[in-house]
């Protein structure tokens, strides 16, 4: 088969169902441990990678209608979070990075929806692909790891439960007693995600939480933090829940909140509830759990 030339990656964004946080530790950078429960949810972000010329160097395009502080002209391209996945795997694969990245942004930047890591994963799994690596899943996830704490959860969606500071992940297989007892809990099929033109900053909402602890009976553990950066956020959970959401609550580091609504009923019901109330600014649907796709073009 002649070389791909293009790889394309759609890769879900992540939300937790669960989120213990407990101290953090200096040899991790000051991150904090964590217990939590991974959910990949399909709104994508679809990333391109095309092989260029030798010695061309990568070039990096953005496009999508909300694209938060990336739009602007002092947001570093080379810190961009595909990038720096490109710059990993071509060190690991001893490549040269002449690659064309292009992003369609769909998922809320800064929103807890690990968007940035959602799009490093997209890339990692494109270059498997397009340098026909064909690497397993492990040894993308040890790329993955030097990243950032949620991107190796990324690399394969799902569920999956994630400890150390978020990087050591153990699948929760679709068949298995915990992913059915996810599914019986309510935790799967129709959602909405209410969205913000706002972003907070993850360093910035772990540190909150130093301060202001978890919210009782909270089962992700920023919330609190979230919701004392973000009140709106705090709004959107308890219109979702009175609209009979059978689960609301902030995405990871925030401020965009998940509800999951398990009947077209309750759909519709909060949906208007978050539109009276102006609590989001703007409504996202989604079904979970997900997984990254992968599709390869080759030369004609
Ligand atoms: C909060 C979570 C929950 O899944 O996701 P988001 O809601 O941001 O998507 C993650 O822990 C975010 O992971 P990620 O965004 O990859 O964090 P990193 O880039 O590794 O770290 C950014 C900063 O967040 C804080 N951090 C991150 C992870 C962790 N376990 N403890 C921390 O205290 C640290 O201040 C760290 O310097
Ligand atoms: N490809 C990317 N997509 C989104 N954010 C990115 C990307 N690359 C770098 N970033 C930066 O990472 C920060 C966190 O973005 P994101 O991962 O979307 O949020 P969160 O960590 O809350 O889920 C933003 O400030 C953004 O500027």
């Amino acid at each position: 088969m002649s070389a791909p030339v293009t790889v394309s990656v759609d890769c879900p964004a992540k939300t937790n169902l669960t989120l213990e946080v407990g101290p953090s530790h200096a040899e991790w950078g000051g991150r904090h441990e964590l217990d939590t429960i991974y959910c990949a949810i399909g709104l994508t972000d679809t990333v391109t990678a095309t092989a260029k010329p030798a010695g061309a160097g990568f070039s990096l395009d953005l496009a999508g209608e909300h694209l938060g502080d990336l739009a602007s002209s002092s947001s570093d391209m080379r810190r961009n979070h595909a990038v720096l996945a490109l710059f990993a795997m071509a060190e690991a694969a001893g490549r040269e990075p002449d690659v064309a990245l292009t992003i369609e942004k769909r998922i809320p930047v800064g929103a807890g929806l690990a968007g940035g890591s959602a799009d490093a994963a997209a890339t990692i799994l494109a270059l498997n692909a397009l340098w026909e690596l064909d690497w397993p899943l492990d040894r993308l996830r040890e790329v993955a790891a030097t990243l950032g704490a949620d991107m190796p959860f990324c690399v394969a969606g799902g569920y999956a439960r994630g400890t150390g500071y978020g990087e050591i992940i153990e699948t929760i297989p679709d068949d298995s007693d915990a992913a059915r007892a996810l599914r019986e809990q309510g935790y799967a099929g129709s959602l909405l995600v209410g969205a913000y033109q706002a972003q907070l900053s993850t360093p910035e909402v772990y540190g909150e939480f130093d301060v202001v602890g978890a919210g009782d009976g909270d089962r992700n553990h920023l919330q609190k933090a979230a919701v004392s950066l973000h009140p709106r956020s705090g709004a959107a959970i308890r219109e979702a829940l009175a609209a009979g959401a059978s689960h609301a609550f902030v995405s990871g580091s925030g401020p965009s909140v998940v509800a999951f609504t398990p009947t077209p009923d309750i759909r519709r019901d909060v949906i208007a509830a978050w539109e009276r109330s102006k609590a989001v600014d703007r409504i996202i649907a989604a079904e979970a759990p997900a997984a990254p796709s992968v599709s390869v073009t080759v030369a004609r």
